[in-house]
């Protein structure tokens, strides 16, 4: 390995750099600008070039467009457009407010790969999935004239889990027991760290008392009536006390994998009418956009093969029998059902398989 950064590392900062409105290029396609954090003096030096606002196909049926690439949508962009109307498109806020964006020409035929790499960067950044994209003959001329990060197509679409590290683990007593460790474990790919609690000595031969904890910083930390999660955190961790071992893995795949900033555009959404599933597919992203093959990577790291596992979620087992962890016994996780969440479960339960 030479001093430059591979395509992983440069992955990471196009992730940086979208984040502060910075363009990014796709090697051999063009080069992309996030749509919320798109500056208006950037955009107007788009205009002229062919470019368009690439969205995914749930934002695409919420805005009445055809998206004829069928997971992605090229959306012209007018000779008048300004960053206002690409917003306008990226973020679902207003669309109450204005439904009417149009009249929107979605773009038909030719080639789809770079709406497609910059939708899928705008989501692993956590910002609204939404690009202004823009094809370009030399992206090596263009990205070294103005001094851009340069990332592969290929590197883009990989869909190969980043490999963990176990950084460290140290002792942490708990009030639900003294016997605690924490271990930090760490992705290659400059992404997330995650965190696993174990509780006493678990039997690596035994399947091991376990949850598959999602962050959620209102309902874990705040104590949020809108979603069950602090309650199930601590019913969690209360119930490997009592037994004395378990292991929790705490995942920061925060609203699902969407982000903080997006969850709490799904919750003004919901504000408004629509339900969990709904606000997500507005913002233009799948009901659960987590990446499960994390938990089960840990958990055989740490030497867990089979597990007990605290959930309602079918969806969570399924991944974790197909990522090589058998869960041999679902123990069920009720806690925190109040008037505010309610609906919020029932939707859980009646779109995303949730047992009651
Ligand atoms: N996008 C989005 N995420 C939400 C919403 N409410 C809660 N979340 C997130 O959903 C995740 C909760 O996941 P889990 O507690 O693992 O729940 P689950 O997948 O329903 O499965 P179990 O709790 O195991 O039954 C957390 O990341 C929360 O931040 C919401 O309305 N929208
Ligand atoms: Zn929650």
């Amino acid at each position: 390995m030479g001093f430059a950064p591979d395509d992983t590392e440069r992955l990471a900062r196009a992730r940086a750099d979208l984040r502060m409105g910075v363009p990014v290029v796709v090697a051999g396609m063009g080069v992309m600008l996030a749509a919320e954090t798109l500056q208006p003096a950037r955009l107007t030096l788009l205009h002229g070039m062919g470019a368009a606002v690439a969205i995914t196909d749930w934002r695409a049926q919420t805005l009445k467009v055809a998206a004829y690439d069928g997971d992605v949508a090229r959306i012209a962009l007018p000779a008048d457009a300004d960053a206002r109307w690409v917003t306008a498109l990226a973020n679902p806020a207003d669309d109450l407010r204005s439904p009417m964006k149009g009249p929107l020409r979605a773009q038909r035929g030719g080639d789809a790969d770079l709406a497609r790499a910059a939708v899928t960067l705008c989501k692993s950044a956590r910002l609204l999935p939404a690009a202004v994209i823009a094809p370009l003959d030399d992206t090596a001329r263009f990205a070294a004239e103005h001094g851009l990060t340069v990332v592969d197509a290929a590197a883009v679409r990989t869909t190969e889990m980043s490999p963990l590290h176990g950084i460290v683990s140290a002792r942490l007593p708990m009030s639900v027991s003294e016997a605690g460790r924490l271990h930090v474990f760490r992705p290659d790919d400059g992404g997330e760290e995650h965190y696993a609690v174990e509780i006493g000595q678990p039997d690596r031969s035994k399947p091991v008392l376990a949850r598959l904890h999602s962050a959620c910083f209102t309902g874990d930390l705040l104590g949020s009536l809108k979603c069950d999660c602090g309650p199930q955190l601590r019913g969690a961790l209360a119930q490997m006390g009592t037994e004395g071992h378990g292991v929790l893995l705490y995942l920061n795949q925060e609203g699902r994998g969407i982000g903080l900033a997006n969850k709490m555009r799904a919750y003004a959404l919901q504000d408004q009418g629509y339900d969990t599933v709904e606000a997500n597919h507005r913002l233009g992203f799948h009901d659960d956009e987590r990446d499960f093959r994390i938990g089960a990577a840990i958990l055989k790291q740490m030497g867990f093969g089979a597990v007990r596992l605290l959930t309602n979620n079918p969806a969570k087992i399924a991944r974790m029998e197909a990522s090589g962890v058998s869960v041999v016994e679902r123990v069920p996780l009720k806690v925190g059902e109040n008037a505010h969440n309610h609906a919020y479960l029932a939707t859980k339960a009646a779109k995303s398989g949730h047992l009651l």
